[in-house]
């Protein structure tokens, strides 16, 4: 689809490294007609246009509002479920066995009826873009046709995402597994299959191997998945060391592995394209194990913390050189909104520090850039997107906050956020993670292409 050559004038405000945001108070970024960063101009007092932009389309930050990356999670949200969406913020007081059984399992069997999981599945994708999600790792379910539903979804809405069909041959219900090792090798087949043909050069979407966790597989079918993953060159995710019960379950069900991270590694499935969520309880060999094999997080800070899963120690896993990225979790986490997963990682974080000592604490340019950088490198397109430079993709969110204008004496603001003008750049990024939310993101753009806006956006 041919875009309009498009001129974003503002403030713009990206993670320079970890620790460090950039913030470009008087800036432009030129997206050209391929949706890609064309040129970035840090400061219009001292820089003109490059030749032949003058004619090109301008979209115009208001007041206080910003231009962002768009959240990477899994989101890209780097890890979320979607069709366990209609249970967010259900969960009672369970942990992640009996979660499973109770909540989540009955809910993703019901993606075998199509016309349920297409209602389903437009809500999510809708919701996480509204949140400014331009890239989500989504976890599907079993079932073919639904999870190729899902990827026509996001291509459609144009939200780029990497969509797994969820393999699990043992110990799941009766009504809700794969039947053997061939059909699920067979049926992951055949979702890649279809991304091939709606997405061939996984412009937007890609396809993703999906063990659920160690336990719902066998040997078998994690070696076969393993082998997939080594000839199609397709990513992978799945599960890892989230909570007690489920490792001392692992250690039992695979004797022959000296870890839980040796049971994926065994399988050939450990390797730089897989995401491990959760990682709340490795060892320091795992670590060691992980590191090596440039294998990659993704801390879900929410699920942990309602699933009473654990407080990952996310500055220990920083520190060992593993990359990390922020995931929802969604249901497992209540929440589909990237922003406040952010908010929940640096709270997780203050919670170690009462245990660890201070340096546990993330800061907000951290968490920031764990949510679009850090993801970013989770999913492998950190050529492609995280940050504003040129020859990246234009995958943005316009983040809006009218705030005080003392000159025409109006007070108005858009959600939450309140700015009374004494705010540095700082603090107004603070200000936007900490009381923020949807109705804070004006506008998202994907390749270029707008996805989502609100009556906040004039363009
Ligand atoms: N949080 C979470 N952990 C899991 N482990 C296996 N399946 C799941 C799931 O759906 N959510
Ligand atoms: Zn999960």
């Amino acid at each position: 689809m041919a875009l309009d050559k498009t001129i974003y004038i503002g403030a713009f405000v990206h993670c320079a490294t970890l620790t460090e945001l950039e913030i470009c108070t008087g800036g432009s970024i030129g997206v050209g007609d391929d949706g890609k960063i064309a040129f970035v101009i840090k400061d219009r007092n001292s820089e003109s246009l490059p030749a032949g932009w003058e004619a090109a389309r301008e979209v115009k930050i208001k007041d206080h509002g910003f231009f962002f990356p768009g959240f990477i999670g899994i989101v890209s949200d780097t890890h979320i479920h979607a069709p366990q969406y209609p249970n967010a913020g259900v969960f009672g007081k369970s942990t992640l066995l009996d979660w499973l059984n109770t909540y989540t399992f009955p809910l993703e069997s019901s993606f075998s009826d199509l016309a349920n999981a297409g209602r389903i599945y437009k809500r999510v994708v809708s919701r996480t873009l509204s949140h400014g999600t331009t890239t989500a790792c989504y976890y599907a379910t079993v079932h073919v046709p639904a999870t190729n539903l899902l990827a026509d979804i996001c291509k459609e809405k144009g939200q780029r995402a990497f969509v797994g069909r969820v393999c699990m041959d043992q110990m799941s219900p009766d009504y809700y597994r794969d039947e053997s090792v061939d059909s699920a090798i067979e049926a992951s087949r055949a979702c890649i299959q279809h991304v091939k043909e709606i997405d061939p050069g996984n412009d937007i979407i890609t396809s993703i191997i999906t063990p659920r966790f160690a336990l719902s597989c066998s040997t078998e079918a994690m070696k076969r998945l393993g082998d997939l993953h080594r000839e199609t060159g397709v990513p992978c995710q799945t599960h890892i060391s989230e909570n007690p019960k489920e490792i001392e379950l692992v250690r039992e069900v695979f004797p022959e592995c000296s870890s839980y991270a040796d049971v994926y590694d065994k399988a050939g499935l450990l390797t730089p394209k897989m995401i491990l969520a959760h990682a709340v309880h490795l060892s320091k060999d795992e670590r060691a194990l992980i590191k090596k094999r440039e294998t990659k997080i993704s801390h879900c800070p929410a699920s942990n913390t309602a699933l009473t899963s654990g407080a990952a120690k996310v500055r220990e896993l920083m520190n060992d050189g593993i990359t990390v990225g922020l995931g929802t979790d969604v249901s497992g986490g209540y929440t589909p909104s990237m922003l406040a997963e952010a908010r929940e990682a640096i709270f997780t974080s203050r919670h170690r520090a009462m245990l660890d000592g201070d340096e546990a604490k993330l800061s907000t340019e951290e968490v920031l850039y764990l949510a679009t950088r850090g993801g970013a490198k989770v999913v492998g397109l950190e050529e492609r997107i995280g940050g504003f430079e040129v020859g990246k993709d234009w995958d943005a969110q316009m983040v809006s906050i009218v705030g005080v204008d003392s000159s025409l004496d109006l007070y108005q603001t858009v959600g939450p956020v309140e700015i009374f003008g004494g705010e540095s750049w700082d603090d107004k990024v603070a200000k936007w993670l900490y009381t923020g939310d949807d109705r804070n993101t004006a506008a998202v753009w994907v390749k270029g292409r707008l996805v989502h806006k609100t009556s906040n956006f004039e363009g």
